[in-house]
């Protein structure tokens, strides 16, 4: 296993060019957000934009449009139960991502399975959260396209059948072979799993365990993906990108909240970009 670097920054964040605007800098559109879980896809969503994202459409249960545009204007609103407006932002999209705050009912399972009929090859699908317990409790065949799943450790004994205790490098890596996909299997140490290599994230605190912190990683994961040339180095760098904002946070503070993360990342990412 490979330990990550700060080395992953400049090799991912690039110095934007002069010629450019905000087609370039992908399109990305995050899928989740019940009545109830609507803060965790507003927190996603949020993470892409200031993650650099060039277009972010949030597709979400309607009530919460109000508080998605009232934190974040630059989002764009859905509501995930119009399947031919889903279609088309869907199938117009370079990055989707899936799950968070998702939920576990009929409308949620319709929705993910109607994404997995959509998505093709030419795009990336980031599956988080509810997206992949929903995924282990019915079984359903993952698409064949570019897939990253962002499993903590018991979505992902849910989703490989590997109990957290026997979540070794070795068991891991069989399972992650057989899904073909990049997996970041988050805990207080995360490690990445990519088709080519395997990863240690030195990084992250204790400051980091409240909820939503997760749902901002996958919104950075689809962020990178939708703006950044290598996918790999992409998720690899999202991942790397939040446990080091979060350690600087944490220097003085005893809690980090995710959207604090957020803040930060234009400011980060504008430290660590390569010169052109
Ligand atoms: N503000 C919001 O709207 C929030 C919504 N959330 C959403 O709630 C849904 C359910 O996700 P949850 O993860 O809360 O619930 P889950 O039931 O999927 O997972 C939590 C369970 O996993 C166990 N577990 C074991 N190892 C763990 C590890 N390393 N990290 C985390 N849990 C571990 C916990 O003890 C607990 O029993 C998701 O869609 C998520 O996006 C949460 O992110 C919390 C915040
Ligand atoms: N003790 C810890 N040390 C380092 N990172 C942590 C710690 N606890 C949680 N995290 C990080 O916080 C995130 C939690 O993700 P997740 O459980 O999906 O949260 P949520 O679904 O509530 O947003 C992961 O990136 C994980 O690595
Ligand atoms: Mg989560």
């Amino acid at each position: 296993m490979q330990t990550l670097t700060a080395k992953i920054l400049p090799q991912t964040i690039r110095q934007r060019p002069a010629d450019s605007y905000k087609g370039t800098y992908g399109r990305i559109v995050l899928i989740g957000g019940n009545q109830n879980f609507g803060g965790a896809i507003i927190m996603a969503s949020a993470a892409a934009v200031y993650a650099g994202a060039g277009l972010v459409t949030t597709l979400t249960d309607p009530s919460n449009q109000g508080s998605l545009h009232a934190r974040l204007p630059e989002a764009m609103f859905a509501d995930y139960h119009d399947t031919a407006l889903l279609t088309s932002l869907v199938t117009g999209a370079n990055v989707i991502v899936i799950g968070p705050g998702l939920g576990t009912d009929a409308t949620a399972l319709a929705t993910l399975q109607r994404v997995f009929t959509l998505v093709t090859p030419q795009q990336t699908l980031v599956v988080d959260g509810s997206a992949i317990t929903l995924v282990a409790e019915h079984q359903l065949a993952l698409p064949a396209v570019p897939l990253v799943l962002t499993p903590h450790q018991m979505e992902w004994q849910r989703i490989s059948g590997i109990r957290i205790a026997d979540q070794t490098e070795a068991a891991n890596r069989q399972m992650v072979d057989r899904l073909h996909a990049t997996v970041v299997l988050k805990s207080h140490r995360t490690e990445i799993y990519t088709p080519t290599g395997t990863y240690e994230n030195p990084l992250g605190t204790p400051a980091q365990a409240t909820g939503g912190m997760g749902d901002t990683l996958a919104g950075m994961v689809g962020g990178f993906l939708a703006q950044f040339s290598n996918p790999t180095d992409a998720v690899l760098a999202a991942v790397y990108s939040h446990s080091a904002i979060a350690e600087e946070l944490a220097r003085t503070q005893y809690v980090v909240l995710p959207h604090q993360i957020t803040e930060q990342l234009p400011t980060f990412m504008k430290a660590h970009e390569a010169q052109a």
